[in-house]
This record gives C-alpha cells, sequence and structure tokens, in this order.
C-alpha cells in the first residue's frame, strides 16, 4: 500500500535540500517513492530481500529506522509538538489536553514561531490553527471582522446560551449588542454596579472575612472572589440578594447548576465533535450532567424572570438589567421588541451576563492576590496609593460619615487609582480570565503572518501566550510588573492595548469592561486596605482545565486584620 503524509506550515521554511516552502504550501510526502530509491535503500531497493533487515548477529538493524518511516513519527518539530503519520498532532493535543494554555507557550517557544497547526488524523477534517501574534488577533478580531463570525460550531459547544448575545451572530448580534451596549454604558446601570459592589463589599465581604481572621482558620479566596462576583451579578441582573457570601457560606442551587454546566462544556472543547455529539444523544457521561444542569439552570431563571414580571405588573419599583429588558421587550419603538421567542430571549440574554460576568471577575481577582501576595513591592504601592485616597477624603463621600476601621472605598475613592489599575492590566495580562477565543473562517483568507486559514479550520487564539512572548513584552514578560504600565508623567500608557487581549477588541469587545474594574478595585481595595493576605505555606497554585482561568486547588489564604497601615 502506498502511504503518504502530509504536512501544513505554520511560517515559511527552507528543507534541508534548499526548496523553500510558504504557508499555504500543503506538501505530499512520498512514502511509496522513498522505498524505491537506489540512493536511499541501495541499487538492490527493488527486490523483496528481509535480509537487510537483520544484522550478522542475528538481530534487528534498528538504524534503518531513519529511513523508514511507515509506522514511525514523521517528525520531531519541536519538543513540545510531535507530528505522528496517521494522527497528525492530535497525541501531542490530547496529552496536553489539561494544560491547553502552558503548552500553548511551550510550543511557541519551541518552535520560535508564532502560529502553528494542530493537524487531525489522517483524511479527518479536524485541523486547528494556533496563533498569538497580535498582527493576526487583530486581524480577525477587527480588521477583517465580518469573516470570522462564532458560528455554528461555537453555538453548538455552547447551546446553553441559546439565543443568549455570546452565540449569535450577523445582524440579530447587531441588534442584541446595540441594545445591551447602551444599557452597560447608561448612567443607572454604572451606579447601580458601583452601590451594588459597595453593598456587597460592606455587608457581606469585610465581615466575612474579619470573621475568619478572628478564627485563625484558612480561607480558599477563589471561592470567597467566586461568591461575591455571584452576589453582585445576581444583584445587577435580578434584582436579587441571595447573601451567598454570608458567613455560613450556604449553598446555591444556581451557583451549583452553572459551575456543573460549565464543567460539562469544557469537555466539549477537548474531545472530537463526533465524540461529545453522540454522548449527548446517548444522554450519558459529561453529556448527560450538562443536560441536567440545563434544565435546573432554565427552570430556577423561567421562575426569576415570570416573578420579576408579577412584580412589575403589582407596581414594585426596581432598577436591575432584567427589569430594563422587560420593558424594552414589551415596548413597540425598542429595538429588541421585534424579535421572536421573547421569554427564551430574556432567559438565555440573563444567563449569558450571569456567566460572562460571573467567572471572569472570580479569575481576575483570584489571580491577582496570588500574584501580589508574592510581590510584597506591588502590595506596598497599592497600600501607599490607597492611603493618600483616604487622606485626602476625610469622609466618606457616599456616606459623609468620618472613616474608620473598616475602610471601605466608594467609587470616587477609586476613581484616579492608576497603580492599581496598571496593576489589575498587568495581572490580566499574565492570566486572561479567558485564556483562549475560538474563531473559524467564512473564506479562505491570509493572516498577516502568512497563515492561510480555510473554511472548517478552528483559529484559538491564545491570549495566555500573548503575555508570555518576549518578542511581545520584552525579556522580563514573565514578571509581574505594574510599573510597564505607566508613562514617566505618571499617566497610564494606553499604547500597549494593540498587544492586550483579555477583554477582546474589535466590535465583539467586552461590554462590561469597565464595571469589571470597578467591582475588581472595589474589592482589592476593601481586601488589601483591611486584611493581610498570605497564601498557606506549601500551598500548590496551578491553573485547571476549564474555560475560565481558574486555580485547580483554589487559592488557599490565611488573613490577618491590618492595625496600622
Ligand atoms: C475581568 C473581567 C472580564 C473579562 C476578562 C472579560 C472578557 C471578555 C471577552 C474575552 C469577551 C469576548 C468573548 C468572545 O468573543 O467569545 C467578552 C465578551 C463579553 N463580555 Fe466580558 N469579560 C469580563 C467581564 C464581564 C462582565 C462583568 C460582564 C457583564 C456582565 C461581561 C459581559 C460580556 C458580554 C455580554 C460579552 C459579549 C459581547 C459580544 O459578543 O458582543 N464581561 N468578555
Amino acid at each position: 500500500m502506498a502511504l503518504n503524509g502530509h504536512g501544513f506550515l505554520a511560517m515559511k521554511d527552507q528543507l534541508p535540500d534548499g526548496s523553500i516552502i510558504t504557508p499555504g504550501f500543503e506538501i505530499v510526502l512520498s512514502f511509496y517513492s522513498m522505498g524505491r530509491m537506489p540512493w536511499i535503500w541501495s541499487e538492490d531497493c527493488l527486490e523483496f530481500k528481509p535480509e537487510r533487515w537483520i544484522a550478522e548477529n542475528g538481530k534487528l538493524i534498528t538504524e534503518l529506522i531513519s529511513k523508514f518511516f511507515p509506522f514511525n513519527m514523521l517528525k520531531n518539530a519541536s519538543k513540545a509538538v510531535n507530528y505522528w503519520i496517521f494522527v497528525g498532532t492530535i497525541p501531542s493535543l490530547i496529552l496536553n489536553s489539561k494544560r491547553l494554555s502552558e503548552w500553548f507557550v511551550e510550543v511557541f517557544s519551541s518552535l520560535g514561531k508564532s502560529s502553528f497547526y494542530i493537524d487531525g488524523p489522517m483524511f479527518s477534517n479536524l485541523r486547528y490553527l494556533v496563533t498569538c501574534h497580535p498582527q493576526n488577533i487583530e486581524y480577525i478580531l477587527k480588521t477583517n471582522f465580518n469573516n470570522f463570525p462564532k458560528g455554528e460550531d461555537f453555538r453548538d459547544v455552547f447551546d446553553i446560551l441559546g439565543d443568549g448575545i455570546f452565540n449569535v451572530d450577523s445582524d440579530r448580534w447587531k441588534m442584541q449588542r446595540k441594545f445591551a451596549h447602551a444599557e452597560f454604558s447608561s448612567r443607572e446601570f454604572r451606579t447601580l454596579v458601583s452601590s451594588t459592589s459597595r453593598k456587597v463589599v460592606e455587608e457581606q465581604l469585610v465581615p466575612f472575612l474579619a470573621h475568619v481572621s478572628e478564627e485563625g482558620s484558612s480561607v480558599d479566596l477563589q471561592d470567597v472572589c467566586s461568591r461575591f462576583s455571584f452576589e453582585v451579578n445576581i444583584n445587577v441582573i435580578f434584582g436579587r440578594y441571595e447573601n451567598y457570601l454570608s458567613i455560613e457560606l450556604p449553598s446555591n442551587e444556581l451557583a451549583v447548576a452553572v459551575d456543573d454546566a460549565q464543567e460539562a462544556i469544557l469537555y466539549r472543547h477537548i474531545r472530537p465533535m463526533f465524540f461529545w455529539k453522540l454522548l449527548r444523544m446517548l444522554e450519558t457521561g459529561k453529556e448527560r450532567k450538562l443536560k441536567k444542569a440545563g434544565k435546573k439552570v432554565r427552570q430556577i431563571l423561567e421562575d426569576y424572570i415570570s416573578q420579576k414580571k408579577k412584580d412589575l405588573l403589582g407596581g414594585v419599583k426596581t432598577y436591575d438589567c432584567l427589569s430594563t429588558y422587560i420593558k424594552a421587550l414589551q415596548d413597540n419603538t425598542s429595538i429588541v421588541s421585534s424579535l421572536p421567542n421573547k421569554d427564551i430571549f430574556l432567559r438565555d440574554e440573563m444567563l449569558t451576563f450571569l456567566i460572562a460576568g460571573r467567572d471572569t471577575i472570580t479569575s481576575g481577582l483570584t489571580w491577582f492576590f496570588w500574584l501580589v501576595s508574592k510581590t510584597s513591592a506591588v502590595e506596598t504601592k497599592i497600600l501607599e496609593e490607597l492611603k493618600f485616597v483616604l487622606s485626602t477624603n476625610n469622609s466618606d463621600k457616599e456616606t459623609g460619615s468620618t472613616r474608620k476601621w473598616p475602610w471601605i472605598f466608594g467609587s470616587e475613592d477609586l476613581k484616579g487609582l492608576v497603580y492599581l489599575h496598571a496593576a489589575l492590566c498587568e495581572s490580566l495580562r499574565l492570566y486572561p480570565p479567558l485564556p483562549i477565543n475560538r474563531k473559524s473562517a467564512v473564506k479562505k483568507d491570509q493572516l498577516p503572518d502568512g497563515s492561510t486559514v480555510t473554511p472548517g479550520l478552528e483559529i484559538l487564539l491564545s491570549f495566555y501566550s500573548v503575555g508570555r512572548m518576549p518578542w511581545i513584552w520584552g525579556e522580563d514578560c514573565l514578571e509581574f510588573k505594574p510599573e510597564r504600565w505607566i508613562a514617566e508623567n505618571g499617566k497610564l500608557i494606553i499604547e500597549p492595548l494593540y498587544k492586550f487581549f483579555p477583554f477582546n477588541i474589535g466590535p465583539r469587545t467586552c461590554i462590561g469592561k469597565d464595571i469589571s474594574f470597578t467591582l475588581m478595585k472595589s474589592v482589592v481595595a476593601a481586601v488589601l486596605f483591611n486584611f493581610h493576605v498570605e497564601v498557606v505555606k506549601g500551598h500548590h497554585v496551578c491553573s485547571k482545565p476549564f474555560i475560565n482561568l481558574h486555580m485547580k486547588n483554589g487559592l488557599k489564604v490565611n488573613i490577618k486584620k491590618r492595625i496600622t497601615i
């Protein structure tokens, strides 16, 4: 049987015999011809002679492997990624599926390239292009945005989000985006976010941490951040106060169901599509868990929605995201009023906001606290900046009362914090809460680094790798250095934005970016100024395979009340 291997190229290259190959080239390796070349196998190459495989001592000659490829590894392109005949680069992908982001960094570093292909088994359509090239990312997300929609595969993977803004494309997305953007940038909404954040910090977060410090026990700060984030989101989106961060750490069935669903969705990312679709059809394994969790989530949200409608009908005055959407859907002059299946849309959109806002903030805060706990110079500068704010505002601008412990920072206090803002950007650069973004091309296209993309190819934008490439962020790219965001005149440098993608760029930029900074600053200021956070000795920090960048073992910390600043 004639065996032909094929390979695809990430960047222009020169083969050992001098042939120049460029991206887009399909390289056909003729194993059939190799066995018939006298200069490879000698003049008797066409003879059937098993003896050529046996040495004088009667053992098999293993050196011949170097010219015998049919069953063997074809190419060891780098230490981090292997290409195998028949199965392509898939074994490397499977081996690293639980640490994809770290693996991508290793491959980029060892290949010295900013894009590489992952080839699926021979004759399969499975192919990925992984890239961390800032110009490729800008091209896909912004310059040629229309050629890279979310697509049907994305929608299939995230089917739990139905018609939510994350999942839709084209005109429908434009309409949802326009409405959501107007809502998120309205003064009422921003005021609601900062007042809710303050309320949850003051009434739940600080009392909870004060309790932990008195008990002298350790606590998982990732869980605390997740509870804070859930509580704020559930308040802002649904107008509900769940007390999820009270001292008893109560369970919440919506939070649990959303976690279960997200964990199951992750498996759809790292398994071949036909496989998870088969499991979905058979309703088994993780797919069974997802179906159950999805049903629970939908049922809870439908209850919230019908309760809210009753409240509005009864004249209860509430301001939250859900109320705004319900009113707009009933108002003929609103752009969303023409949408079909209004109740399903409401449910899917609110769930999307909840998921979009909860895990990203949790991840952003947790990695930030860990980095600061390891870098005391950064902690000192943040505290100095906060101390300066307090010294210039003796009384609390929002309540008018004189300040005392616990120190709470309101939206006015947090506005001009340059160093804290820089430190948050720096942490998001190293640990972007969404480390990978998936795209696919409608039409064949060429990316700025020369990589060719064709319909059907999955494109993985590795935001995590962008922050870790010395050629993008300099030799000190792995250091946590907020100073790189501050100009000599003390102002924030906005120039790095062309290589800073944690919030996406282009038309689908995160609409929650500004409120994310508001939330994260209010938590960080309250936690660091009132408490000393110390990671428990011996606690192992590593990332967990998840859609968001979470810590596998959480972040176990000891909390001590800060007496003097
Ligand atoms: C540190 C915090 C956050 C980060 C790093 C972040 C990051 C992102 C990223 C990367 C995307 C693009 C996703 C994609 O294209 O598939 C996105 C979209 C989005 N984000 Fe955020 N996000 C954060 C917080 C929030 C918050 C608090 C909300 C509000 C509830 C929010 C709402 C959204 C929405 C609605 C979209 C979809 C936009 C669209 O498709 O047009 N995000 N976010």
